[in-house]
């Protein structure tokens, strides 16, 4: 057995009387009421999901496992050569709280090298979708394809499951899924934009930094993949992919199954759509400019434009955060401290935007959040580098965001976790308790 998997099998252990005791003696304490805003309104606020993956302060942004954006990266295991930290390490974060050694770190990636190859029945699913399909769709289908082989499903078919122990087969197929998704990421990249030629994976690299090597990206995008996919990975359980990803595991659907259904929940413009749909705003708008920077008196007039015709401007705005995201602050650092991409004129644009949407969305009076998430910095380090097909950047958030979710639906089935079924109600009920009927 793995150390992870060792030590994750100590944690759980540690972990199950605390949620048995709460559920068990503590049932009944509230946790706060359900308003008739809350039920009309995405159940915004209402207290009734458990991770301890990541927690989102409103005014302070994500905690991975209690350690916020700098800390995670000073912590961890840097990749040689690098100042980022290897994504695997982080994954041993996420999973079992602790920070892991260098050698726990190699482990890791040793063991998702050995996890990485890609059946050929995804490369026939992946090429026997119309090459135009969004590559959401493509990543979506070829998760769902996989699901023949999960362990957990093919042992709850042969009559062996069990409770105490299902967790072990969820964390086989969570590792083998997350071992996959870089490689299956890279040939969907390579097939729609890069004329179908392919690249082997590098045996002597991280996943990111294979990643990068995969799609053909250069030495310095390396860094960014690994800083790009551990950014993206978790914001606490109620978030739309990953509450998804929670809820169609609580069936005991399998990882497969639960993840495809989270991927195709990030697909939506509100959520991980939304850097697909900053790109494509800032393009249109510099083409209608010709390629120029805009004067702050144009820029404003492009928001208002956007804002009247009942859309939303893409990348702010934010159902928990009440202040700058802070996988925003992080990326804009990058930029800031990478040459070139500092005097980048897309940069420049979205430093602008940045500059003036705020007060806008204040001025509107609708978003309760003016300041922008991670979405509206994501996008403009993909384009600086060469990634300019912006649909494909809901796939990068993809990849990233399984580091959460399959590490919580791990936890779900070690902790015993319900099917997830919630109470609705009708709209005469809603008017007798507000009693006006
Ligand atoms: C990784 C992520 O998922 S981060 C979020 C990515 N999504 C985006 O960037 C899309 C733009 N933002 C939004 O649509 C929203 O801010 C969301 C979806 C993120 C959050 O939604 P909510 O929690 O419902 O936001 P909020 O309570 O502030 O909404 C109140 C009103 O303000 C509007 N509003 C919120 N954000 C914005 C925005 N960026 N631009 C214009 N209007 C906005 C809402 O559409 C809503 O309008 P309505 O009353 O006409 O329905
Ligand atoms: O927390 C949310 O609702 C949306 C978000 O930023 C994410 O999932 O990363």
């Amino acid at each position: 057995m793995s150390t992870l998997k060792k030590v994750l099998a100590e944690k759980i252990a540690a972990h199950r009387p605390r949620t048995t005791r709460l559920a068990k003696e503590f049932a009944d304490v509230s946790l706060g009421e359900s308003t008739i805003g809350q039920a009309i309104g995405g159940a915004r606020g209402i207290k009734c999901l458990v991770t301890d993956i990541s927690y989102l302060d409103p005014m302070e942004g994500i905690r991975f496992r209690g350690y916020t954006i700098p800390e995670t990266f000073a912590a961890l295991p840097k990749v040689p050569g690098s100042d980022y930290p290897y994504v695997e390490g982080f994954w041993y974060l996420l999973m079992t709280g602790d920070i892991p050694t260098m050698e726990q770190t190699l482990e890791v990636v040793e063991d998702w090298k050995s996890r990485s190859q890609v059946p050929q029945y995804v490369i026939d699913v992946l090429r026997a979708l119309p090459r135009d399909s969004h590559p959401m769709v493509m990543f979506s289908s070829a998760i769902l394809a996989m699901q023949r082989d999960s362990v957990f499903s093919n042992n709850y078919a042969a009559g062996k499951f069990n409770k105490m122990t299902c967790w072990e087969d969820m964390y086989e197929d969570s590792t083998n899924l997350m071992a996959k998704l870089g490689p299956i990421g890279a040939y969907i990249y390579r097939m729609k934009y890069k004329g179908d030629t392919h690249i082997d994976a590098d045996p002597d690299l991280d996943m990111g930094g294979n990643f990068a090597h995969m799609i053909g990206q250069s030495e310095d995008y390396k860094n960014v993949a690994r800083m790009y996919f551990i950014l993206h990975s978790d914001h606490e359980s109620g978030n739309v992919s990953a509450h998804t990803t929670h809820l169609v595991a609580s069936a005991l659907s399998d990882a497969y199954y639960a993840y495809s259904a989270g991927i195709n929940g990030l697909a939506g413009p509100l959520h991980g759509l939304a850097n697909e749909e900053v790109l494509r705003w800032t393009q249109n708008f510099m083409a209608k400019l010709g390629g120029e920077l805009p004067t702050e008196e144009q820029l404003k007039e492009a928001l208002w434009a956007t804002l009247n015709s009942g859309q939303v401007i893409p990348g702010y705005g934010h159902a928990v955060l009440r202040k700058t995201d802070p996988r925003y602050t992080s990326q804009r650092e990058f930029c800031l401290n990478t040459e070139g991409l500092k005097d980048y004129p897309l940069f420049k644009l979205v430093s602008m935007i940045f500059d003036v949407t705020p007060d806008i969305l204040v001025e509107q009076g609708k978003a309760k959040n003016p300041w922008p998430n991670v979405d509206a910095q994501s996008g403009v380090i993909q384009w600086y580098y060469g990634v300019t097909q912006y649909e494909f950047y809901t796939v990068l958030f993809g990849i990233g965001r399984a580091l959460g979710c399959l590490p919580n639906i791990t936890w779900d089935r070690a902790l015993g976790y319900a099917i997830e079924r919630p109470k609705s109600v009708t709209t005469d009920m809603l008017e007798a308790a507000a009693g006006i009927k």
